[in-house]
């Protein structure tokens, strides 16, 4: 069943990806209303000094990164500072010629050129991002910096809740306008950000200011340190490793399941969320991540040299350069060293295990031609299945490589605790995630679906049971709908590991219509197994009542109208792009085809996500340390 909606999704702006300002960062906190000229003065000085820059200037000096006992190895895809010149690969291209490379991909092959190098952003001179961070939020102390920001605790105000926040000093052209790159990078980085959503294994941001000076992007507080602290230990216990790169490929995984290639896998973009042994562990900067979907080739090289995928030296790559990127990541976690060896690649690894320093050149001769060595110590006492995973990784034939979600079935990421058959309720952490990156649109398309399967009287089916059984038990006074506290009450007995941000982030994702309390259709739509559905003798009517129920009036079209009313209720929308962000999500792939459109919202494998369940049955101890104060 082709609906018209299609032709309203094509209408709209649904093939362009919007400005950054234009998507919501829903649902989220408000932004703060526009402050006054003093407060903006004091927020420009804090922005200064946290930039070391003096404010607006037609050519300011890029920011450096603070000094490290031991400096991670930059990521060259940002935009090269002026002194010292960097090498001649590290620079983005100049304005597309006429033909670029890939400008007719090779036949059955779809190249994707949408990337941060590429022309075409107007100049402009700010964003349109909410202004009055400093009414809402305290800076305090300094976390970290990078090549373009500086990152603080932000102190909320109000609830004295810990927050990250990324200052960006802004970068400006000669005329007074934002230099281009600068634009790029920072709308691909909220774009990609607010795509992704709430997931446990990426650090999520919260909103967006700017003022005359700055970008702050208030995010997720990881207070436990970065993966790249662990890898400079050295190697540790293969269980530690396999725990840590099992989060990773997760993370991966989830990206790539959203069309988004994170493209600068390396241990400092993975944060541990707390200080606690257990403590989960976040994908940070999206910065150069682009949107990718599977078979799609980019042709930008990007990345950090000795992560770097063989083919992207190539510059002509898909999804899976992820994933040599991560075997590099997951070698380092099991043997403390880079796989390279032989006479292209021992030195770049000497080189780099004695000053983690290496020269650009021999890297890529490394990554490109050197043996990969799995036979010398700590190989000889590591488990066959990590050696087997790590080399499936680094296959320099990327078509053979596992895909993320592949990756997450193999034996060496196998637990025990989690290929086990666990009872229903043990499953909810992953089924909240789940969720949560559903868009608006499917969120309501699987309530509809609900409630077409309970007509049907599907309710009696034991999965219904159980879904039942777990909502009564959280339904304390037995009204029908489950409180905030109630289910929040429910995810912090204990039995997950989860902090109080996290908890919030999950129950708030449920909660669709912004009521306070969760109703039974909303918690059935995120928890069911739409799975075992499909394929039965009753699936196409399920669908089609579903559909109906959709579209009151019935014309066989679900009309923008219908779908406001659909997704906001009477009040209309809190957002301005939601239903707009509904048609493009419904666009992605599905082409007005509602019965595919569901099926596709169906496929989704729990194991991406983690359960979280906890280990030693006390629950999360990371209340102090989790990034709320408050709690
Ligand atoms: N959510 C967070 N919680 C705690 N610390 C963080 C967080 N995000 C970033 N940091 C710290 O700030 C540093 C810089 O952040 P980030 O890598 O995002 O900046 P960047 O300028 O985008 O970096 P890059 O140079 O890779 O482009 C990180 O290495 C980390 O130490």
């Amino acid at each position: 069943m082709v609906q018209r909606c299609e032709a309203r999704w094509s209408a709209s702006s649904a093939s362009s990806r919007p400005a950054a300002a234009a998507v919501p960062l829903a649902p989220r906190r408000a932004a703060a209303a526009p402050s006054g000229g003093r407060r903006q003065a004091q927020r420009f000085r804090q922005c200064c000094a946290a930039a070391g820059s003096s404010g607006p200037a037609a050519d300011p000096a890029p920011q450096q990164p603070q000094q490290q006992a031991v400096k991670p190895p930059p990521s060259f895809a940002q935009p090269p500072p002026p002194q010292p010149p960097p090498p001649a690969w590290a620079q983005p291209p100049p304005p597309r010629p006429a033909t670029p490379q890939f400008a007719q991909p090779p036949p059955g092959r779809t190249s994707h050129t949408a990337d941060l190098y590429s022309s075409g952003s107007h100049p402009i001179r700010s964003f349109g991002f909410a202004s009055g961070f400093g009414d809402k939020y305290d800076l305090a102390e300094q976390l970290g910096s990078g090549t373009f920001g500086i990152v603080h605790v932000a102190v909320h105000k109000e609830t004295r809740e810990r927050f990250a926040v990324k200052s960006m000093p802004k970068r400006f052209a000669g005329d007074g306008t934002l230099e281009s790159y600068y634009v790029r990078r920072v709308r691909n980085e909220v774009d990609i950000c607010n795509h992704l959503g709430r997931s446990l294994n990426v650090c999520y941001l919260y909103e967006v200011f700017e003022d005359d000076t700055c970008v702050d992007l208030v995010m997720e507080l990881c207070s436990g340190g970065q993966l790249w602290d662990k890898v400079k230990l050295g190697s540790y216990s293969e269980k530690d490793a396999q725990r840590l790169v099992r989060e990773m490929a997760r993370a991966v995984a989830q990206c790539h399941g959203m069309d988004v290639m994170l493209r600068d896998i390396k241990p400092e973009n993975f944060m541990f969320l707390d200080k606690s042994p257990e403590s989960p562990l976040k994908a940070i900067d999206f910065g150069i991540s682009v949107f990718c979907k599977p078979g799609q080739y980019v042709d930008v090289r990007a990345g950090t040299p000795i992560y770097i995928a063989p083919e992207v030296l190539r510059m002509n790559y898909t999804l899976s350069a992820d994933i040599w990127s991560l075997g590099i990541v997951a070698y380092q976690l099991l043997t403390g060293r880079l796989p390279f060896s032989g006479e292209d690649g021992q030195e770049v690894s000497d080189e780099y295990m004695a000053k983690q320093q290496y020269n650009n050149k021999d890297v890529f001769r490394a990554v490109l031609k050197a043996e990969l060595d799995f036979e010398s110590p700590p190989w000889d006492i590591l488990s066959a299945a990590a050696r087997d995973f790590v080399q499936s990784c680094l296959n320099r034939d990327e078509k053979k490589r596992p895909t993320a979600e592949q990756l997450l079935q193999h034996p060496w990421l196998q637990d025990e605790a989690e290929i086990s058959d666990a009872p229903f309720d043990d499953t909810i952490v992953q089924r909240l995630q789940r969720y949560g990156l559903y868009g608006r649109f499917r969120q309501v398309a699987l309530k509809a679906l609900m409630q077409s399967i309970a007509e049907q009287g599907g309710e009696s089916i034991q999965q219904f049971r159980d879904m039942r059984r777990v909502f009564e038990q959280m339904d304390r006074n037995a009204d029908g709908r489950v409180t905030y506290s109630e289910l929040k009450e429910a995810l912090q007995s204990g039995q997950f590991n989860l902090s109080p941000a996290e908890v919030e982030q999950l129950a708030e994702q449920l909660d669709s219509q912004h009521s306070g309390t969760i109703d039974w259709s909303e918690w059935v739509a995120a928890m069911a197994d739409w799975r075992s559905f499909q394929g039965t003798r009753d699936w196409d009517v399920l669908i089609k009542r579903a559909f109906a129920a959709m579209d009151p009036n019935g014309d066989g079209v679900i009309s923008a109208e219908e779908l406001e009313q659909l997704l906001c209720g009477e009040d209309g929308c809190e957002f301005p792009d939601t239903v707009e962000a509904a048609l493009r999500e419904a666009d992605r792939d599905h082409d007005g085809d509602f019965k595919e459109f569901i099926e596709s919202n169906t496929d989704d494998s729990l194991s991406l996500f983690e359960a979280r369940i906890s280990r030693d049955g006390s629950g999360s101890d990371s209340s102090g340390s989790s990034g709320s104060e408050s709690s």
